[in-house]
């Protein structure tokens, strides 16, 4: 079992560069199977999610290849083979195969969906949106069916404000027979991104990023060349192992905008935060005020961000709460990081978290952002070395960690 090995205790100093969108990337592949010629995506991510999303294109019958960061989809032979099993049951974000195969083909059957399984994680509001449009959808031994003769625009609400659901109905609609207005839509950046390469396809996107969508659906659509947004949760994880460890960290290639709700805190807590064009600066301090945090759907602070800050919070001199609106049951890095010495109780959907020292210890990740959360808690460990196993969940998210924390100067190593 390999273990993240790391000896805390040093600040972070220097620039990291940070990679494309994962929640983007994993959206923006199986879109491109609603064109019928080659879509080329630059600023991917080298992630074991991107890399799974690239065998299952494979195994539906894209031609794919990569180039550095470029990566090509060629959909000209792709059919929509069942996938009941196998490596759909990996990804969180494989339900896209749903939307992308339903918009294309008509139908498509597709396993319940994996990921990262902190708490329950349903998609009803993804079918209701399927079967909206005309589809019929049917549970078929843990698989999903869905079925459309003809697929029509609709005028859908949600009931949950939804990333998923708001994506997988756009890459739906986007050649269905008239319009279809989504109501109540999910506004994250990645919703913007999905939506511009579709349009960049052909598709008639209009309101993505705001409550209302509207689309226009069409015959066909197109290959063209697209480049992914900046990662925000990567670079807010930064951001938070900067001031975590009183560092001095450059954050670079992002969108400063997208990390507004982080930034506001991490200043309310007494941390130096410098915006600038494409870059974001942050130079931690000794002392640092306990703040309360509320995680929301965008543009509130982000859930994703919701377990590495709470590694942060340890670092502070008094009492702060942070409670998880999107996510009541989001706390599964809590037990591990009590074994580091965290003194953090769960009430209800908060975490209430007492500033103090952390020791190291041998911890396991449960889910990709708890991983990052017991990262960030290593790193201010100032004896010892703490060994980080479930390795799996946070190589699902972070290019390159250990190179990059060790470009700023941690003592970080793998071991198998
Ligand atoms: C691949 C991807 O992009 N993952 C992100 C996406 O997940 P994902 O798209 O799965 O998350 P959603 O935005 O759908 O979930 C938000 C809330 O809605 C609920 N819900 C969702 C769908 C549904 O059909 N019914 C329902 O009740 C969920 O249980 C949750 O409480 O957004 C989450 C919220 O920002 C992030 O944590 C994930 O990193
Ligand atoms: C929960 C996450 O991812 P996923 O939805 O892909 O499991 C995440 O990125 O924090």
């Amino acid at each position: 079992m390999e273990k993240l090995m790391i000896r805390g205790g040093r600040p972070l100093r220097g620039t990291v560069s940070i990679s494309g969108a994962k929640n983007s990337a994993i959206a923006l592949l199986p879109a491109a199977i609603l064109a019928e010629s080659e879509v080329r995506l630059d600023n991917l991510p080298h992630i074991s999610d991107v890399e799974i999303y690239k065998e299952l294109l494979q195994e539906l019958g894209c031609r794919v290849s990569w180039q550095e960061e470029t990566l090509s989809i060629d959909p000209t032979g792709i059919q929509s083979i069942p996938m009941p099993n196998g490596r759909v049951k990996l990804l969180r974000a494989s339900y896209y195969l749903m939307g992308a195969l339903l918009g294309r083909f008509g139908e498509a059957t597709i396993g319940l969906p994996g990921g990262c399984n902190f708490e329950p994680r349903p998609i009803d509001q993804h079918i209701k949106g399927f079967e909206a449009l005309g589809a019929i959808v049917t549970n078929e031994h843990g698989a999903i069916r869905i079925k459309a003769n003809e697929l029509r625009g609709a005028r859908i609400y949600m009931d949950v404000v939804s990333v998923g659901a708001t994506i997988n109905i756009m890459l739906a609609a986007a050649r269905a027979k008239g319009s279809t207005i989504i109501e109540n839509a999910a506004k994250e950046p990645e919703i913007i991104d999905v939506a511009t390469l579709l349009n960049a396809m052909g598709a008639k996107i209009k309101g993505a990023g705001t409550e209302t969508i509207r689309i226009e659906g069409v015959d066909r659509m197109h290959g063209c060349r697209h480049s992914i947004i900046p990662d925000r949760i990567q670079a807010g994880t930064y951001m938070i192992m900067a001031a975590a460890t009183r560092g001095d960290v450059l954050i670079d290639n992002i969108i400063p905008k997208h990390m507004e709700a982080l930034t506001a805190k991490l200043q309310e807590m007494g941390v130096h935060v410098y915006e600038m064009d494409e870059s974001i600066r942050v130079v931690g301090q000794q002392d640092y005020e306990a703040v309360d945090v509320k995680a929301l759907v965008y543009p509130g602070f982000a859930t994703d961000l919701q377990s590495p800050m709470t590694s942060l919070l340890t670092q502070t001199t008094g009492v702060s709460i942070l409670s998880d609106f999107v996510y009541s049951n989001r706390f599964k890095h809590v037990p591990e990081l009590a074994r580091m010495g965290a003194q953090i109780r769960v009430e209800g959907r908060s975490a209430i978290v007492e500033g103090g020292k952390l020791n190291a210890a041998k911890v396991r990740a449960s889910d990709l952002r708890a991983g990052a959360a017991l990262v960030v808690a290593a790193l201010t460990v100032e004896e010892g070395v703490t060994e980080i196993t479930g390795l799996e969940y946070i190589d699902r998210g972070y290019e390159r960690l250990e190179e990059h924390l060790r470009g700023l100067g941690a003592d970080v190593w793998r071991e198998a």
